[in-house]
């Protein structure tokens, strides 16, 4: 039977790059897009007019974007840190509660005790709540986990999320997030057990899709990170970084030499990092969730990004320490209101560049062609969605085709 054909009518559109000055027509067959033009041409000469009027009209009005792809998630984990939130509230900093065995270790410890089911319970909350706001792809990574044992564990519980939700999960091991306690002042030889026992173990059962690590003065040198590089690349994964988050390092040119798909936070990049990124084509992934809860002071350079050509995404970074936040269209007002982007630069940091910080092309943009992973918003603009900061403007959401919502 022939795939179904779906239309919406006068949608302002805007396709992961840009909106379209006037309404818009849009035709979905089967998984993907076959046509999109001005609604005032439906009887374009060009357009099989038949197979226009047969659709099935899905909707008028409205403003239809890309599904929106939350790049950089740290979903799945144990536990909750409220009480570091009123520690740092009374003037602890988020390096000394880390320098003290909390942070993300208080999170390793909650996580270690969990089991996969009730992991996967308390990740499926969150994950309805940003397909509730529109997101149709996110990315899902380890990190609590420290051991064979429980980093894959975290990652078939993201494998899982993608089996029994309608949304895209790109898993992404961090098993070189933090120092387990059993290696307390042995990193080398942590990064061994990365290396050559976990990121093998989860690659052989099919469960990482990108390898990351975080490169910062509380947590792995640019060598440790270097290993976990060239192991990651021996598996023929790509490799991606949280860099400069928290101080320069130089990860971000590390990932640059490494193609790697993306460095993230960067609110202490250089220019040569940003030289080196542009070059290789590597994403820089904004996570304006941490900066805003970590009351951070340093920012991006966004300027120098800008003209420099990197390509700019916006995550929400949704962890227990510090983004404890899972609304992805409050990311979009964030980037606007602490990184000054422009709306449209951060709609296109919620998809089509974020499809980019995932290796993906055929996802985050609307074009003839492009897989149908789109939303349908109750706004009048696409500025609306950065501009208030409301849940339930979700109408429709539609993944490969099929409507899920609305
Ligand atoms: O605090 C946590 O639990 C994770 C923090 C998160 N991980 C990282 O490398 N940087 C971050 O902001
Ligand atoms: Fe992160």
């Amino acid at each position: 039977t022939a795939p179904v054909r779906r239309l919406w009518r006068d949608v302002i559109l805007f396709d992961g790059l840009k909106t379209h000055p006037a309404p818009m027509t849009v035709v979905v067959e089967g998984e993907r897009v076959t046509a999109l033009f001005p609604s005032g041409n439906d009887h374009d000469k060009n357009l099989d007019v038949q197979a226009i009027e047969e659709a099935v009209e899905m909707g008028r009005g409205g403003v239809m974007t890309p599904g929106l792809i939350d790049c950089h998630t740290h979903l799945v984990y144990g536990g909750q840190r409220a009480n570091e939130f009123e520690s740092r509230l009374e003037g602890v900093s988020y390096a000394d509660i880390s320098r003290r065995g909390g942070g993300i270790l208080s999170t390793v410890r909650a996580t270690r005790e969990a089991s996969e089911e009730h992991l996967f319970e308390t990740a499926a909350a969150r994950l309805q709540a940003m397909i509730d706001d529109g997101v149709t792809s996110v990315e899902i990574k380890s990190g609590y986990g420290l051991s064979v044992e429980h980093e894959l564990k975290m990652l078939r519980v993201a494998r899982r999320l993608d089996e029994q939700f309608k949304v895209r999960v790109f898993t992404t091991l961090l098993a070189a997030h933090a120092l387990p306690p059993e290696y307390a002042d042995r990193a080398d030889d942590y990064i061994d057990l990365v290396c050559n026992e976990i990121l093998p173990a989860a690659c052989k059962e099919g469960l990482v899709d990108a390898v990351d690590v975080f490169c910062e003065h509380i947590a792995f040198s640019l060598e440790q990170c270097e290993r976990v590089f060239l192991a990651a690349h021996d598996l023929g994964l790509p490799v991606k970084s949280h860099a400069e988050q928290l101080s320069l390092s130089g990860a971000s040119q590390l990932t640059a030499r490494y193609r790697g798909l993306s460095a993230d936070h960067i609110e202490y990049l250089d220019q040569s990092g940003i030289e080196a990124m542009a070059a290789a084509g590597t994403v820089g992934v904004l996570l304006p969730g941490a900066f805003h809860t970590l009351r951070e002071t340093q920012f991006p350079p966004i300027a120098e990004m800008r003209s420099a050509g990197v390509p700019m995404a916006v995550a929400s970074d949704a962890n227990p320490g510090t983004s404890p936040i899972v609304f992805p269209t409050l990311m979009l007002n964030l980037a606007c209101t602490l990184f000054r982007l422009t709306p449209q630069e951060a709609l296109a940091g919620m998809t089509y560049n974020a499809a980019l910080a995932l290796g993906r092309t055929d996802i985050g943009r609307l074009h003839p062609g492009a897989v149908a992973d789109l939303c349908i918003w109750d706004v009048d603009s696409p500025a609306e969605l950065a501009y208030a900061i409301q849940p339930g403007r979700l109408r429709q959401r539609v993944l490969k085709g099929e409507l899920t919502h609305g």
